[in-house]
């Protein structure tokens, strides 16, 4: 799969995270169950040292980056060019840093492979240690770990999609997609697993028919949206978006004005909260349950609405007045008539 860059360069990416994810798993599963030769509740008796080795890596692996993105002929980010070290640092100065002959784009593997895949490891191997303790893994377990599965699966399976999202072209390779890609994403977003390994829990069926439907609701509008964004700007001639109703600009592209992209400019996040907001409630809502595994739904919130500005603001500059001719026709920034 290829990318233009600003300068005009082409990026060729080798797509194989879901075969990774796989062969991964495929692996995990012989070795423990197959061979007995890793006990998977390791991972979690171990979570403070492998969550500080990651920071460790993490970190080494920022430093080295931004040592490397002083060499000779490194495409820099618009964003880490400051010239002020923290912020730089933070932000990454070089756009696409490669390693191994140029090979290997070790951004986009970082936001997909280990991170993802990790996540999806640990998940498993606190439902493992349910096991062990109870003799049986709660529905509320099986349906965070099947939830959050199916996320990691379906982000890995749609990997071409990420090479058009901000963080691979635009944002630079820092500390932040680093530290955010190697350590925060599966030590922090494990937390839902980790709590019902600590503290099980039972749902009751009505509870559990209320999750599975918030959890729908949010993949439909996720995916939904989108994939009708992906099909519109790849074959915008193509059944399922060729009625959709868009507007030109003068920088050529056509802004949707209708369907998903009609009810909100960023629709599409409400539903990756919603499903945020499916992985927590199995945990319950009362007590400690109210605060610790809602950590995701909190954090999510702020980053999405955060994300948001940053996007609209790029929007802004890349269309111009198109941008608040399109404002006008599509009012809603991600919650149709609330925000
Ligand atoms: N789980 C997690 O931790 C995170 C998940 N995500 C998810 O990643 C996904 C991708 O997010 P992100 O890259 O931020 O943003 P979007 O997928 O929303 O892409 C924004 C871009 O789409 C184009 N666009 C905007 N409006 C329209 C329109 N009406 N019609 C056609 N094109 C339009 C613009 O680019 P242009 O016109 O130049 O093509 C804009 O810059 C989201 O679903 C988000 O929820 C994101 C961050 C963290
Ligand atoms: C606190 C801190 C340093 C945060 C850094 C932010 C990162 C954790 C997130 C920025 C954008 C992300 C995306 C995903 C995971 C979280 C980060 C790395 C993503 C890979 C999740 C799966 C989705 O399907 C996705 C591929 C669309 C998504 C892309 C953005």
């Amino acid at each position: 799969c290829g990318v233009q860059l600003p300068n005009r360069q082409r990026l060729t990416y080798k797509l194989n995270a879901f075969s990774v994810f796989a062969i991964t798993y495929g692996t995990a599963a012989a070795v423990s169950f197959g061979l007995g030769v890793l006990d998977l509740s390791w991972i979690p008796r171990n979570f403070v040292p492998l969550t500080t080795a990651a920071i460790i890596f993490s970190s080494v692996l920022a430093v080295a980056v931004y040592a490397a993105s002083f060499l000779p002929n490194r495409l820099l980010s618009q964003h880490g060019n400051s010239g002020i070290f923290v912020y730089d640092f933070w932000m990454g100065r070089e756009l696409n840093p490669r390693a191994f002959g140029k090979t290997l784009d070790i951004k986009e593997f970082c936001e997909l492979y280990p991170g993802m895949i990790g996540w999806g490891l640990l998940n498993l191997a606190f439902a493992y240690q349910q096991y062990k303790q109870l003799g049986y893994v709660t529905n509320a377990m099986l349906l965070v770990n099947g939830f959050e599965l199916w996320y990691i699966a379906d982000g890995l399976l749609n990997e071409a999609a990420i090479l058009t999202t901000m963080d691979i072209t635009t944002d630079g390779f820092g500390f932040m997609l680093a530290f955010g890609d190697l350590a925060w994403v599966p030590f922090t977003f494990c937390t839902q697993a980790r709590y019902l390994a600590d503290y099980p829990r039972q749902l009751s069926l009505p509870a559990l028919l209320g999750v599975l439907a918030v959890q729908a609701l949010g993949y439909c509008i996720f995916r939904g949206a989108n994939s009708q964004k992906n099909t519109f700007r790849t074959n915008p001639g193509h059944p399922s978006v060729a009625h959709l109703k868009s507007m030109p600009t003068e920088r050529g592209t056509r802004l949707i004005i209708s369907g998903w992209w009609g009810a909100a400019r960023h629709i599409n996040y409400l539903g990756d909260w919603l499903m945020g907001l499916a992985w927590c409630l199995p945990c319950g809502l009362s007590g400690l349950a109210s605060v610790v595994p809602y950590f995701y739904c909190i954090y999510f919130a702020a980053l999405l609405v955060h994300r948001e500005r940053r996007d609209e603001a790029a929007c802004r500059a890349k269309y111009g007045a198109d941008w608040g001719r399109y404002c006008a026709l599509v009012p809603w920034r991600i919650i149709p008539y609330v925000y």
